[in-house]
């Protein structure tokens, strides 16, 4: 067994020991997750672990993965399962807290079979932000955050990922009957509060079934 072998086991055992709990959040590109997960850790004691800032991050720091990274996200595609999964082991570990929402992953059904398989961690629900791709299109061209994959053409193959690979993620939770989905639609002001509402509900609950711990 080579050292990064070691090192990813020592990684899984340190994270198994802290029992986390995790709330998948997704959606498709410009549905809102990273805006809402924002809210969210406001009012609950969540950590919030973005898949893609954490990639982005990644070719920041100049990583052997870094141009790897870079190539898939300008071309819309989903980076290596290992990558992503060892990304998150290691955001979660150092981030000293045990609960979780883990946003923009899994983004297909490699991803989540492979993040349970390493993991051993089932999520306790999932959060879908279900919006009209218009409006997704809308936002993404107007988020204005200098990000290599937010113009029309990347948008329009994300868009055709998040329909072929990443539904079917939340059509198997679905099955499971873990999905919370929360639907927009144009009206802003009742999405707001049907946010604050549906996303305390869910949270409220899950935190009162782990505060006794
Ligand atoms: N409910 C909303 N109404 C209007 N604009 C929104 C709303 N939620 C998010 N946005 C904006 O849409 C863009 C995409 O949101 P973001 O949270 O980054 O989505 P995601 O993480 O799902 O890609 C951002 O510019 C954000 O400010
Ligand atoms: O688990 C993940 C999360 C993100 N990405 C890549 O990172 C990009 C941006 O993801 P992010 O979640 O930041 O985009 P958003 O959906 O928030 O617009 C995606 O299109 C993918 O190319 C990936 O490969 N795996
Ligand atoms: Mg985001």
């Amino acid at each position: 067994m080579g050292a990064v072998d070691v090192a990813n086991k020592d990684l899984t055992a340190s994270l198994a020991d802290k029992k986390p709990k995790v709330v998948f959040v997704l959606g498709g590109p410009g549905s809102g997750k990273g805006t809402q997960c924002a809210n969210i850790v406001e009012h609950f004691h969540y950590t919030h672990l973005s898949a893609g800032d954490l990639l982005r991050a990644e070719i920041d720091s100049g990583s052997e993965n870094g141009t790897m990274i870079q190539n898939m996200i300008k071309e819309g595609k989903i980076v290596p399962s290992e990558v992503t999964i060892k990304l998150l082991q290691k955001a979660m570990l150092e981030s000293g807290n045990d609960k979780f929402l883990i946003d923009g992953f899994p983004r297909n059904e490699e991803n989540r079979a492979a993040f349970e398989a390493v993991t051993k961690i089932e999520p306790e629900f999932v959060l879908f932000f279900n919006c009209p791709e218009e409006e997704m299109e809308r936002r993404l061209l107007s988020r204005n955050q200098g990000r290599e994959d937010d113009n029309i053409e990347t948008i329009r193959k994300r868009f055709k990922v998040f329909l072929e690979s990443s539904l079917s993620v939340i059509e198997y939770y679905m099955a499971k009957g873990k999905v919370r989905e929360v639907l927009l639609s144009q009206y802003e002001v009742g999405v707001h509060i049907f946010f604050e509402i549906l996303i305390g509900h869910c949270l409220g609950r899950l935190c009162n079934s782990t505060s006794d711990k």
